[in-house]
């Protein structure tokens, strides 16, 4: 018997409808868009449509303010919010605009996902839109709430936090070995900011890359290097990460030399963290618990605590974080819990250093600055990459600094001492 043909069988139709769900899962059921990907993107079979559908769905996110001011300026009546047809129009014009799609082809594969709706209303704004002279703006617009909390805390950088948006970044890799820095910068066709960093162009599938199989480097942001940096060498001495998984700060500090307890609550996250160990050739001990009930049986000479945040500093990574309601008073809350257990857990002379990928001052300079139980032990402009500068003995990065090496991902670390 003959199959009817459905809209999934037009080649390249699978992977807009699987944007369109990766968007739909952001928007409306408020996911992460990394949780919400290997479910959608499951029935799709070739790894470039895959990575399509992301890449499609992301560019919508990153810009979904301008594409709705576009959308709006050429439809008489404005598309309610929720609207499939504006979701629709999102991810062809994020195809047309940012990825450089012919619009055939966007036509093609777009206007099937409206079977049975207003095709011709989106066909309509689409050309309207693409054959005008509208463009994206050199930044984008940040979403409402975004922009509100970004202008209170940061007057003076939300316009570079912006422009630093506009494009995905760079792949920033942290190598095992620090003495390696320049072979692999050359090897890689990369360059570096610090000793044991390489920054190479966005690549394909990172397991082809030189040196992904025996482990020799880690895809890590340059800024989420900075914590484990901060703790210096280990020298056979005892150090928790606690909040490890999926291990990048575990794997700095086991390369540099500390005998390291990595704990996570969460045991799918800290399969990823095994994997990584055995990639990379490191050892740590580790255990799946809950940090605020868990007990340690000894004191460490070092703790990292890089606690569950809002995430808001990955923004160029995961624009997705821009439309979900990060729920600061939680974490706020849940931060504080963890840093005042975690002091009591360091022998004498022992550091602390906690961090959070965040731009929200709530969780990064004001929970620093409430905190009383240790001693500050400020941090050195000579201890950051790239030529930043400590702020107030803390650091603080934003996507709008470093611009022309390719920018930084935002982050927040403070460091103490036990007395
Ligand atoms: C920012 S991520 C950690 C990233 C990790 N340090 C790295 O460099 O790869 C925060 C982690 O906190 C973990 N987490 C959240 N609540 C926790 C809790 N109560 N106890 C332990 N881990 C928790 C999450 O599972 C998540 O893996």
């Amino acid at each position: 018997m003959a199959r009817s043909n459905t809209p999934d069988d037009i080649p390249g139709v699978a992977s807009r409808r699987a944007a369109l769900r990766l968007l739909d899962a952001v928007l409306r059921r408020g996911d992460p868009l990394d949780q919400a990907a290997p479910p959608v993107l499951r029935g799709i079979e070739r790894g470039a449509d895959r990575a399509l559908a992301l890449a499609i769905a992301q560019e919508a996110l990153r810009w979904m303010a301008d594409l709705d001011a576009l959308i709006d300026g050429a439809t008489r009546q404005i598309l309610p919010e929720d609207a499939k047809a504006r979701s629709v129009l999102r991810i062809m014009l994020a195809q047309a605009l940012r990825l450089d799609m012919p619009g055939h082809a966007v036509v093609a594969t777009g206007l099937p996902l409206l079977m049975g709706g207003p095709r011709r209303l989106a066909h309509g704004v689409f050309s309207a839109v693409t054959k005008g002279d509208a463009r994206l703006p050199e930044a984008p617009t940040l979403p409402p709430a975004v922009a509100a909390r970004w202008q209170a805390a940061w007057p003076d950088r939300v316009d570079g936090i912006a422009r630093g948006l506009a494009e995905p970044p760079p792949l920033d890799l942290t190598l095992r070995d620090p003495a390696e820095t320049a072979q692999w910068a050359e090897r890689l066709g990369g360059m570096s900011l610090a000793p044991g960093h390489v920054r190479i162009a966005r690549a394909g599938a990172i397991e082809a890359l030189p040196g992904f199989a025996e482990g020799a480097w880690w895809v890590q942001d340059l800024a989420a290097s900075v914590p484990a940096r901060l703790l210096g060498a280990g020298e056979g001495r005892r150090a928790l990460d606690l909040c490890a998984a999926p291990g990048g700060k575990t794997l700095q500090l086991a390369a540099a030399g500390w005998s390291v307890t990595a704990l996570d609550k969460s045991a799918r996250r800290v399969e990823r963290l095994e994997d990584n160990l055995k990639r990379s050739q490191l050892e740590a001990e580790v255990v799946v618990a809950d940090a605020l009930k868990w007990q340690p049986e000894v004191k460490f000479d070092a703790i990292l605590l890089d606690a569950p945040c809002s995430a808001t500093g990955t923004c160029r990574r995961h624009p997705d974080v821009l439309h979900r309601n990060p729920g600061i008073d939680e974490l706020v809350a849940l931060q504080k819990a963890m840093l005042e257990r975690a002091a009591g857990w360091l022998a004498p002379g022992g550091r602390l250093v906690y961090a959070v990928c965040s731009l929200e001052p709530e969780e990064g300079e004001a929970q620093a600055a409430a905190f009383t139980g240790l001693a500050p032990l400020p941090i050195g402009d000579d201890e950051l990459p790239g030529g930043l500068k400590a702020a107030d003995g803390w650091f603080r990065s934003d996507p709008g600094m470093l611009a022309d090496a390719g920018g930084i991902d935002g982050f927040f670390a403070a460091r103490w001492v036990k007395g």
